[in-house]
């Protein structure tokens, strides 16, 4: 329709012939940036980076309006051809909007699409969130070793029904770790030429400045690897009867399964990991940072266990009715340090029309979920760690409403997301006593509550003092690991 494009664009600083803003974007940090854009240009905004259209959405009303109503048409992901070329079309995450990216949408709802039915998954995560204790406990010094060896653990044993081995490195944490740094090299912006012009994908991989071509056939046998290995081991499993309940063996029950619907068992599963493992390690290595910076919330989060639970055992997920103050700490947790600050950027399949602007075709969306975090309007003194503010009569916005994004892409693993995270750190505040570590003179060493760059950020590295919240916990931390053998 031609009337639309003469529509102008959401508002914007005005760029270089050519080039549009590119260099105004921020190589860290973007966020920040964008959110002061919004208080010169509004809450739509855009600007053009190499000739593509960014909007930026600075205000969380626009995000609902745009992104959640607008269904089907705002729900597409950016063309991304090297990582095409590895084969990471076929995980959800950067799949485009399609009848496959439907259908793993239907398989994931299936299973994990409810809180309800995390519930066959929660001894998994009350397994897991008691070795986390174990595992920080055996290495107090390396608290960042162990929550990410717990979201790996957590993930591949609900995917799959895959226990890590504790000892060594697990072979298939390793292929896992391995593929997904590849994933994160294939998908950096810039760094892949073919990103830039997309038709040299065709040149043959002999050819000379053909290197790509050859580095991405190798990165799709490590993406084929880590699809298929786990997906065997659950077959093994069946097969034997001594399968755990896990996602791929909840769909692989089916019977006569079709050799299509089994690539989308297998790649709406591969899908889990690194969207899934990396995020929930962010969220409890926030809590480790936070209650350094914030010792009367963890004393607040103590008194809660100890009034409701006791000391007599751990906590598990039939208390969680009972412990307002811990679930206000895991609300703040997912907006204090927002650990997808952009969201994933959605890619306009037609052009739309929004009061007025035309956001064309092809155009990336970004939700600017950092700032919504920290709009002083909404949260008072955004930031500042303070749970207190989700609880009570009139409580502040619910974070999760929208820190898992929006419409059609909102993130299909939000329960087990909130089951992973509530279950690590009610088992961390009963089970540990977080303080500062100290430096070499004996002065407390303050951590700088901020995170590294990227889609999915964490916690800046920072040193922790962690011990045993009283005498008897390392003993109802054994018991409860062996009431799980
Ligand atoms: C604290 C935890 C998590 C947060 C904050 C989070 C957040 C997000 C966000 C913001 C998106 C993009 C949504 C959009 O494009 O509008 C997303 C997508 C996704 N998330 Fe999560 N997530 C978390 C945990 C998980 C877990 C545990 C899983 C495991 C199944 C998971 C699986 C996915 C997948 C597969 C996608 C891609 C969906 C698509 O492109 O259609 N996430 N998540």
């Amino acid at each position: 329709d031609g009337s639309r494009s003469r529509l102008p664009l959401p508002p914007g600083p005005k760029g270089y012939p050519l080039i549009g803003n590119t260099f105004d974007i921020p190589k860290s940090r973007a966020w920040v940036t964008f959110a002061q854009w919004g208080e010169q240009w509004g809450g739509i905004m855009s600007v053009n980076v190499l000739g593509q259209t960014w909007v930026i959405i600075n205000d969380l009303a626009v995000a609902v309006e745009l992104l959640d109503k607008n269904g089907s048409t705002l729900a597409d992901r950016p063309e991304l051809p090297m990582a095409t070329l590895c084969g990471w079309d076929r995980a959800l995450s950067s799949s485009r909007y399609g009848p496959r990216f439907r259908e793993y949408r239907k398989l994931i709802g299936r299973v994990i699409g409810t809180r309800g039915s995390m519930k066959k998954f929660h001894p998994a995560e009350e397994y897991q969130a008691t070795m986390f204790l174990k595992r920080v406990l055996a290495n107090p010094d390396r608290v960042d070793d162990a929550t990410r060896k717990t979201a790996g653990a957590m993930i591949l044993h609900i995917t799959y029904g895959y226990k890590i081995q504790e000892e060594g490195e697990d072979p298939l944490v390793h292929i896992a770790d391995k593929t997904m740094e590849e994933f994160s090299d294939c998908t950096t912006t810039g760094k892949y030429l073919v990103d830039l012009l997309p038709f040299i994908k065709h040149i043959p991989a002999w050819m000379p400045g053909a290197n790509f071509k050859r580095l991405a056939a190798k990165y799709q046998k490590s993406s084929d690897n880590m699809a298929t290995v786990p997906l065997n081991y659950v077959k093994e499993q069946m097969a034997k009867g001594t399968a755990a309940p896990s996602y791929a063996a909840d769909l692989l029950k089916e019977v006569n399964i079709s050799e299509e619907r089994m690539q989308d068992i297998k790649w709406s599963a591969l899908s889990f990991y690194g969207a899934g493992a990396d995020t929930t390690v962010s969220v409890v290595q926030s809590y480790f940072l936070a209650v350094c910076l914030y010792p009367e919330v963890q004393k607040k989060a103590h008194a809660e266990i100890d009034s409701v639970v006791g000391r007599g055992r751990l906590p598990s997920y039939d208390d969680r009715e009972s412990l307002p103050y811990i679930e206000a700490v895991c609300k703040e947790l997912y907006r204090w340090l927002p650990i997808v600050p952009l969201a994933v950027p959605h890619r306009a399949m037609s052009d739309e029309v929004y009061k007025g602007y035309c956001i064309p075709e092809g155009t990336l969306i970004f939700a600017n979920v950092w700032k919504f975090l920290h709009d002083p309007d909404v949260y008072q003194d955004p930031f500042v760690f303070n749970p207190d503010r989700f609880v009570g009569a009139s409580p502040e916005r619910d974070p999760t409403d929208f820190v898992f994004g929006f419409g059609r892409r909102v993130c299909p693993g939000t329960h087990l997301a909130d089951a992973s995270v509530w279950i690590n750190i009610v088992k961390t505040v009963a089970g540990l006593d977080v303080t500062k570590a100290l430096d070499e003179t004996g002065k407390p060493i303050n951590p700088v509550p901020d995170t590294t760059d990227g889609v999915i950020v964490r916690p800046l590295p920072f040193k922790c003092n962690v011990r045993p919240r009283h005498e008897r916990v390392l003993d109802l931390m054994i018991e409860a690991i062996e009431s799980f053998a």
